[in-house]
Formats: C-alpha cells, structure tokens, sequence
C-alpha cells in the first residue's frame, strides 16, 4: 500500500495526477483592497481595485480572476510557479518574504505581489470570505468531522449514509473520494488544502446539500488545511501510534487532534472515550462533549455501547444513551472496530439534533452500516465470505483476521497480503508471523514493491510466517504465490464456501507500483472475477452517491 499519501493510490499512470476542480460557479468578487484590509497589508492605490474571485495555491489549478498563494514547500518555494499561475489568469499573489525576494530576483511580476509573515496563516479565513463558504446566514451544509488515527474513512462513510437514510442530500471528503453532489471524483489528500475545501463547501451549498462528512487528518490540521471551517460535530475515534515522523511525539500528535475540539473549530464534540487520549481529549475539551464507550461497567459516559451479538460477519448491538434513549444498532461490516465506527456515526448524528426515534426508523429501515465502504472490510462475496481490507501493519492485519473468523466449525481463513517496498522492514516477518498463528492457509504475494525486489520483500515476510508456523501453528499452509493476481485467484481454487478469503493491504487502490511504474490492480475486481469464474455469486458493488 503507498502509506498515508492518498495521492498516490489515486494517481494514474501517468504520475502526478491532475488536480480537480471543486469551486462553485457562481463567486461574487472581492476588491484586492478588502482582502488586504482583512491580512493588514497596504494594497497600494492603483491595485486596490482589482477584483478578486478565487484563490489557489497551486499554480496548476488558477483560473482566471484567482489570487495566487505561493507558499514556502520543504523542496521548493510556490514563488517558482508564479509566472505559471499569472499565465493562467492569476490576478494577484499573495507570499511570504522569501517569495517577494525570490519575486524580485526574476522578471518583474505583472501583477500586485502581497507579502505576510506566514500566509499559511491567512489562507484558510481568506478561501473562506472570498468563496463564502460557510456564512453566518444560511450555513449548510451541516458539517460532520471525524479525526483519530483508525476509522476515519469508515466513520464518515457510515454517517453518510445514515443521513442519506434520514432523507437528505448529503456530500463526503476523505481519502478515497468526494462527493459533492455531482459524480464521484477520486481524492489526492485525505483533507483538501483549505482553498479546495472552502471552495468545495460552497460548491456544496450552492448544490443544496444538506449535511457533509469529513475526515480530518493530523496532517491537515498541521498545515491549516481546515483553518476558517466550522464544524456542527466534531468526532474522535482513537489515538494510536502513527505520523510521529510530522508530530515528533504522540504528546503533539495529540496536541494536534485535539486543536479541532476548541471554539472557533467546531461546536460540539462526540470523542470515543475508550483509550487515554480520548478521555483526555474529553476532559480537556473546549466545546461541549458528548462521550462514547464501547465498554458497559466502565466510568459513565453519555453513551454506551451493550448487549453485541454476532450476526453473520457483522454485528448487532444496543446503544444506551442519556435520558433512557436505547437505539438498536447493525453493522454487517465485521469486526469490533466497526461497532466502535458505526456507534461513533450513530452519535454524531444524534448530536447535531436529530430525535431518537427518527434514527432508529431509519436505522431499521435501510441498515445504513451495512454499506460498502471501498477497501475497507468490503465483503465481495457471502459464501465464501470473500473480504478486502486495507489492513497494511501488524495491528491492523491481526485485527483484520480476527474480525473475518467465522464460529462455523470446519469454516477455514485464507489470506493473501504482501509488505510494501522501502517502507518499515521490521514488519515484514511480524506480519508474515501474525498470518500464520490466525489464519489456515497463508498465500504471500506482492504489495507495492516500489525500487526494491520484490523477491526479497516475500522472502522477509515468509521467514515470519514459517517460524511462527514452526513454533505455534505447524498445521498452517503457506504458499508464495506472485503476482497479486494470481495469488487471488489460488484463494478462490482453495476456497469452499464455508470459508473465508481475506485480501489483505491495499483496500481502495487501483494501481500497484512497480519500480517507477503503476499498473492497473484493484483487489476488488480480481477477487470479483476470480469468484465469478469459479461459479461463486458475487455481491453488489454497493456504492454511496450523494
Ligand atoms: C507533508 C505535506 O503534507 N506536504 C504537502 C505540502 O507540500 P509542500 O509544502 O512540501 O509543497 P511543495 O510540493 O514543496 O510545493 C510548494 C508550493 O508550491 C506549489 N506548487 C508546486 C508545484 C507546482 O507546479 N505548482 C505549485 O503551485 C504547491 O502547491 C505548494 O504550495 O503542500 C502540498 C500542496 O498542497 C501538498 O500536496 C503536500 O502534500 C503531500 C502530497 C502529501 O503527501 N501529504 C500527505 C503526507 C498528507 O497530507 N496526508 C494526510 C493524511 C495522512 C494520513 O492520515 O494517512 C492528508 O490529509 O492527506
Ligand atoms: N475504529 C477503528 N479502530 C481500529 N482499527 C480500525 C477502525 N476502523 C477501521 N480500522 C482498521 O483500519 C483500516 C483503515 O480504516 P479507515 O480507512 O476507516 O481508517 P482511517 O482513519 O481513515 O485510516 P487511513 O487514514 O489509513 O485511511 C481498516 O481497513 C481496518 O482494518
């Protein structure tokens, strides 16, 4: 998998992918004098009329009428790409000092050059005033955020569709994609830079959403992606280790998070309250909070999550909440983690002001958690239970496996995973061991390899799997089977149809890399066509549109 950049998995062959357009069509202009007025730069006088009606910040999306924000990068400075974004109709540009020095060793700009300290700063309220994002008249859509280091994408797939289910015309931003009212289109960051995001919230309003999910990650809250946006509810799933190459520690890392649960960010929280952080977050908290737990007897928390019972590969559960409010919950995606998702939506929703009995009519009515949520725990097929998962480290896989063991007795699990090139060596053998001491049959094959050989990678996680088969599991079967494909279609010649098929590490992504190169590969229809071949019924390809 092409950890944590969704730009890559997104990206087509041909490399950078290009930037899509989310701005709505109609922007009334704004005087180059207001906007210095609102960052406190003089606009000298004969610029002070330019109109101004959009804003970028990458040169490669200006249109005509943009202010172009050429901001400092860790390799290169926006300042390069200014003649670039003039040519295409950029009317002013706003930078740092380093830009206006680098601005003023080239020819001389042909439009007004504003200079700040720290545009990163003014960025997000300027895209918000110039796009009229979220204006205190008439601000929709509703905005839900979800943050936490697991469950994001998850989380704001299953409060999509519960809103869709309540009857409302709803949007989506996150790793996989958004949806904005029009056709899907795929996502190059998890949380858009803050001109796209303001721009496509009121591309949204003017469509006439009603209510938007949203993931937040560390990263966007790091670099002001989400700066100048309100939410309704913000939610909090959990804090596990992860991105300390950005945060330095996990004290930052949650510094970080918990910067969207303060006044300004959001006005009331949900934050899952069933690990440290999260009761940290709770009690530290500057906005109102509702708190959520997944387990009954714990310290009280407005919501609780009781009597689960296993149905099928996914879950029924009750949701205890304040005033004796009880709603029944299902999921039919499997695993703990996913009641943990689906009770977070549940409450979020509850949050912004729907009634109880509104929500469980349309809980009852359309299994909203049943959804298909691509890549992530995605069922494909029901007999043989056939699963596609973005499980790409040790944690996630064992979780993974343990979510799709059926009681069945004599049910067996068979997985395919590879590890991903020139990332973490050390979790190659841990998650090779991690595979054998769950699973029955064990096919390893290729992830990303990236530059290096792809040999060497199935060699490191197959030295995991036959030790710990040697040591725990001697009756585990393992094969190497390579490439992906073929490793798919080996699980499916194995499979009956009381087993269960696990695919293992790229969930959503559609093109594996292979020194430099990016070929075609979804694990989706592989595992699809593979099945159908066999004589094995498939599922619906159950997408969400808004
Ligand atoms: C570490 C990080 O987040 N970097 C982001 C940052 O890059 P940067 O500051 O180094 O920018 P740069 O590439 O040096 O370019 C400098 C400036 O020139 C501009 N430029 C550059 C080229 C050009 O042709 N024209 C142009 O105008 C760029 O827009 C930028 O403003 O600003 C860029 C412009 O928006 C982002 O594309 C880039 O995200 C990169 C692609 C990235 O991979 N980010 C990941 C780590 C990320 O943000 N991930 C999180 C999810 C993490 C998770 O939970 O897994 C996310 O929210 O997606
Ligand atoms: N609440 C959760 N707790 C722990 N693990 C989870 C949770 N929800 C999902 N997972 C696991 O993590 C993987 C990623 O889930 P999801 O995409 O919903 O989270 P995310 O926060 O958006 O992560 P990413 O940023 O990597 O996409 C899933 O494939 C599943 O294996």
């Amino acid at each position: 998998m092409s950890e944590q950049n969704a730009s890559a998995s997104n990206a087509g062959p041909a490399g950078e992918p290009a930037p899509a357009r989310f701005r709505p069509t109609a922007v009334a202009a704004v005087s180059l004098d207001t906007i210095g007025d609102a960052i406190g730069v003089q606009v000298p006088g004969a610029s002070a009329a330019v109109s101004v009606t959009g804003i970028s910040l990458n040169s490669r999306t200006v249109e005509q009428g943009d202010l172009y924000v050429a901001l400092p990068g860790a390799s290169r400075h926006g300042a390069e790409f200014v003649s670039q974004a003039v040519g295409r109709g950029a009317v002013a540009v706003l930078t740092d000092h380093a830009g206006a020095r680098l601005l003023a060793l080239s020819a001389d700009t042909a439009v007004p050059v504003l200079v700040v300290d720290g545009p990163r700063n003014v960025v997000g309220p300027l895209s918000a005033m110039i796009y009229q994002s979220q204006p205190a008249a008439g601000r929709t859509p509703r905005l839900y955020g979800v943050t936490g280091t697991n469950g994001k994408t998850t989380t704001t797939y299953f409060i999509n569709a519960l809103l869709s289910a309540l009857g409302q015309q709803t949007g989506l931003i996150g790793t996989i994609e958004i949806l904005a009212g029009g056709e899907p289109v795929p996502s190059l960051l998890t949380t858009p830079e803050s001109p796209d995001l303001h721009g496509l919230l009121a591309l949204m309003r003017e469509r006439g959403l009603d209510a938007a999910s949203m993931e937040v990650s560390s990263h966007a809250v790091s670099f002001q992606r989400v700066d100048g946006v309100l939410f309704d509810v913000a939610g909090f799933t959990n804090l596990t280790q992860d991105h300390l190459d950005l945060h330095g520690t996990m004290e930052d890392y949650f510094a970080t998070k918990a910067e969207l649960f303060t006044p300004g960010r959001a006005l009331r929280a949900v934050v899952t309250v069933d690990d440290e952080w999260g009761r940290r977050l709770a009690a530290t908290a500057g906005i109102p909070v509702t708190t959520l737990s997944m387990t009954p007897g714990g310290a009280p928390t407005d919501w609780t999550v009781t009597s689960t019972s296993a149905r099928g590969l996914g879950t029924g559960f009750s949701l205890q909440g304040p005033d004796g409010v009880t709603l029944n919950v299902h999921t039919g995606l499997p695993g703990t983690f996913n009641v943990a998702n689906a009770a977070l939506a549940t409450v979020m929703v509850m949050a912004s002001g729907m009634d109880a009995a509104t929500v469980q009519a349309a809980l009852d009515h359309h299994d909203p958690f049943t959804v298909a949520v691509p890549g992530r725990m995605q069922l494909v097929s029901d007999e043989p239970a056939a699963v596609v998962d973005f499980a790409h480290n040790t944690d996630a896989l064992a979780r993974a496996l343990e979510a799709v063991r059926s009681p069945l007795p004599g049910s067996r699990v068979i997985v395919v995973f590879g590890a991903t090139g020139q990332r973490d060596q050390g979790k190659r053998p841990a998650m090779g061991a991690v595979a054998a001491k769950m699973a029955d049959i064990v096919i390893v094959t290729d992830d990303d390899p990236h530059d290096e050989d792809p040999a060497a990678i199935r060699a490191d996680v197959l030295a995991g799997a036959r030790s710990a088969s040697e040591q725990e599991s001697p009756e585990c079967v393992i094969e190497e089977v390579y490439p992906r494909d073929a490793a798919i279609r080996r699980a499916v010649e194995l499979a009956g149809p009381a087993d269960t098929i696990l695919v293992a590490g790229r969930g959503h992504e559609v093109w594996q890399e292979v020194k430099g190169v990016n070929l075609a590969l979804d694990d989706r229809v592989e595992l699809r066509n593979a099945l159908t071949a066999r004589g094995f019924t498939v599922l619906r390809d159950d997408r969400i549109e808004s």
